[in-house]
């Protein structure tokens, strides 16, 4: 089956070019429907569901994948969040999965709580261009260990994952 990716951005579409073995992987830019910048779980995962169903309609007869990043506020302070959608056809429901999440530094929260997105800041903060489609700021923050591909990957497995095993029960 082929799948279709609900982004242009390179960090996302080589996850899923790494992950998905059983057809062709090709992107499509498509809307999110949620804000630039996902403000708590449930719009980031919205945002990954609804980029999953645009995706897959470009796309005749494929699955939809969408991966959304996003920050969700916490007792302890503002944490990067990340969500991915699995849409097959057959399924009425997308498979989701959320990914790594770690904390951004209380300089780059305050701005984001205001209403400033993640991807400007941290060019900024990190004099690097298009470091979103990079490391990302997960990769910057953890010394290079976590790529945002990687990161990214993560979820498109649990994805894959999840429909497996729907597949076998
Ligand atoms: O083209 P799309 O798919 O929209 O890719 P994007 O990089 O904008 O990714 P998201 O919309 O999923 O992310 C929401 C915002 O958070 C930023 N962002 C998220 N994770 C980031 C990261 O790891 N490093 C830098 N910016 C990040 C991103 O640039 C956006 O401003
Ligand atoms: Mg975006």
């Amino acid at each position: 089956m082929n799948i279709a990716v609900g982004t242009n951005n390179k960090a996302k579409v080589s996850a899923v070019e790494n992950c998905w073995t059983f057809g062709n992987v090709k992107s499509f830019q498509t809307e999110s429907g949620v804000k630039d910048q996902p403000f708590g779980h449930e719009e980031t995962m919205q945002g990954a569901i609804n980029r999953a169903k645009y995706a897959a309609k470009s796309y005749e007869g494929a699955a939809g994948i969408g991966l959304e990043g996003g920050v969700a506020e916490t007792a302890n302070g503002l944490y990067i969040c990340n969500w991915g959608a699995l849409y097959v056809p057959g399924y009425k429901e997308p498979f989701t999965a959320s990914g790594a999440s770690i904390r951004l530094p209380e300089e780059l929260a305050e701005p984001l709580r205001n209403g400033a997105e993640l991807g400007p800041i941290m060019e900024q903060f990190s004099k690097q261009k298009n470091i979103r489609q990079n490391e990302g700021a997960v990769g910057f923050f953890t010394n290079g260990r976590i790529s945002r591909a990687r990161m990214f990957e993560h979820i498109v497995e649990l994805l894959i994952g999840q429909w497996e095993y729907a597949k076998m029960h």
